[in-house]
């Protein structure tokens, strides 16, 4: 193993990885720090989508949208309030959140690590061997001692219809960095990109009309989510269409409108359309068949992030890239389980593979934690209830009402909220915890650990939240399965 950062022939390092968006970098961080030598490719800005087109901007763009909202939920506040966002205010915030789309910052973290950033896009030829084509089209070939990281993330996808290509929709990516308020704006897609850039741009100043193909919004959450979402946007002026889906799109002039015709065989005009129709893995160009993998798949790993299809273990895939959980905190502790493992095998010790294990991305399965900034917020962590039945455990799921809670009717008059947990009854502790209301998602830590942890009922009853706070809707839910 080689200690140091610097190589004699500048092309060999212990690993090398694919993608300098946060997991890349977490990956490189923990490599870097079991003392490997590493290189970072990166073809377009350090830091990533989360960055620059994604977590940052568009939490940058919502956080002043629930101020505003909160504060007129609170009389001698409300009083205080006496315009509508300043959107160009708004918008320059949000810009100096993306240090204005320059990577100088995290460039200059890379080299603070003693990581050698590679600027280019990466390709595998071969085992252990990654070609970088350099904006100039030179090539640099790089090789790996241990380990090869794909990091490369994910990218939207956009559904092939009639008219689309002319249409020039918005992707997550126009989304998060446009410097224009459209008049009028069309999101299709009722999962988390479509509900956060629906009340985003909704009190920006568009006119927004929410596109849902299903029943509802945010499916993969518990059903009253959904609800209380749907109801917080249509209050805030989101026109909310339920079964409804774009079949073609007619955009004659690029700077003019353009006219969608919906399954109902109605007309939308607006003046642009967001697709936020999922994500597709950036995984088409980066040489996949040079090693027995199908180029533009999802990469396919075991729980410490080694590719499984690929002998002697030298290729691991961590974040988006590899589909476990799209959500960058997710796919960070992969990339510190990915790198800490690296980091062993090259000193000649043993994985520990065991669930909850240093090298175990165990948390994937079991308390993934996600937070929709909507106004209310959602807060979610580990199974639904419905997703817990599937997995054939016996489940009761106990609600409360957080508007009940003494700290949320100070919180906010009129609090809106709901909270869930679903107890596995076999073991008496939690298996999922759903929070929607204000202010919940500093409330989800909580579950979580108590998730991880496998806290039972019995020792959480002696976890008192404090008065006059949100958290005591932990109280209520405890009392309640009680009975
Ligand atoms: C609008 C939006 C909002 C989101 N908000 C949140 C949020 O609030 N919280 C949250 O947890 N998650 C959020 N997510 C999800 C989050 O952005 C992703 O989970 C996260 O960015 C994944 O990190 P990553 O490092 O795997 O990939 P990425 O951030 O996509 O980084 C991958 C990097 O690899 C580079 N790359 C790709 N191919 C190559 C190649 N061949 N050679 C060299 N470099 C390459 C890319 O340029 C990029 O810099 C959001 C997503 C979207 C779209
Ligand atoms: N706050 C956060 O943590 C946050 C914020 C944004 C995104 N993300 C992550 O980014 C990922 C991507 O988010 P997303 O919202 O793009 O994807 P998603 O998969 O969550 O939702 C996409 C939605 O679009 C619908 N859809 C797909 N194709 C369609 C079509 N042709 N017509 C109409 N509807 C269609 C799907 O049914 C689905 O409900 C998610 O996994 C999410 O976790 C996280």
């Amino acid at each position: 193993m080689t200690s140091t950062p610097q190589e004699k022939d500048g092309t060999a390092y212990d690993v090398i990885v694919v993608g300098a968006g946060p997991v890349g970098e977490n990956v490189a961080d923990r490599a870097r720090a079991a003392g490997l030598t590493v290189a970072l490719v990166e073809s377009e800005l350090v830091g990533g989508e989360c960055s620059y087109w994604a977590c940052m901007p568009s939490k940058a763009l919502l956080r002043p949208v629930v101020a505003l909202a909160e504060a007129r939920r609170l009389p001698g506040a409300r009083e205080a309030v006496t315009g509508r966002l300043d959107a160009a205010a708004v918008l320059a915030r949000r810009d100096s959140f993306t240090s204005h789309w320059k990577d100088d910052g995290q460039a200059g973290w890379v080299k603070d690590i003693g990581a050698q950033l590679v600027r280019g896009h990466g390709r595998l030829d071969g085992p252990r061997r990654v070609t970088v084509t350099q904006p100039d089209g030179s090539e640099t070939l790089l090789t790996a001692r241990h380990a090869v990281v794909l990091a490369t993330g994910s990218r939207a996808v956009v559904p092939d219809l009639p008219g689309v290509a002319e249409a020039g929709p918005w992707t997550s990516r126009e989304a998060t960095s446009s410097s224009v308020v459209p008049e009028r704006l069309a999101v299709v897609g009722g999962g988390v990109v479509g509900v956060e850039m629906a009340t985003a741009w909704n009190a920006l100043g568009s006119e927004v009309t929410l596109l849902v193909r299903g029943a509802g919004l945010l499916p993969n959450l518990e059903p009253f989510a959904g609800d209380l979402v749907t109801a917080g946007l249509t209050e805030a002026g989101v026109d909310v269409r339920t079964e409804a889906s774009v079949t073609e799109l007619h955009r004659p002039d690029p700077d003019g409108p353009v006219t969608l015709t919906l399954n109902d065989g109605s007309e939308l005009e607006v003046d642009e359309i967001l697709f936020a129709t999922g994500r597709a893995p950036r995984s088409e160009d980066l040489g996949l068949d040079t090693v027995g993998l199908k180029p533009g798949s999802w990469l396919e790993v075991d729980d410490s992030c080694r590719v499984t299809a690929v002998a002697d273990g030298w290729l691991w895939a961590v974040g988006d890239v590899n589909h476990r959980a799209l959500l960058t905190h997710q796919g960070k502790y992969q990339g510190r389980i990915t790198g800490d493992a690296i980091g062993a095998l090259a000193a000649g010790r043993p994985l520990d593979t065991t669930p909850w294990g240093s090298h175990t991305a165990t948390s994937d399965a079991a308390s993934v934690p996600q937070v929709v900034f909507t106004d209310p917020e959602v807060a979610a962590v580990g199974l639904t209830a419905a997703q817990a039945e599937r997995a054939g455990l016996r489940v009761r799921a106990v609600d409360y009402e957080i508007g009940r809670v003494a700290g949320a009717s100070l919180y906010a008059d009129g609090y809106q909220g709901r909270a869930r947990i679903v107890v596995d009854l076999d073991r008496e502790v939690l298996v999922g915890a759903t929070f929607v209301g204000a202010a919940v998602s500093e409330l989800l830590h909580s579950a979580t650990i108590a998730i991880t942890a496998e806290v039972p009922l019995s020792r959480l009853w002696h976890a008192v939240p404090s008065y006059p706070t949100i958290s005591e809707v932990w109280l209520r839910l405890l009392e309640t399965y009680r009975g």
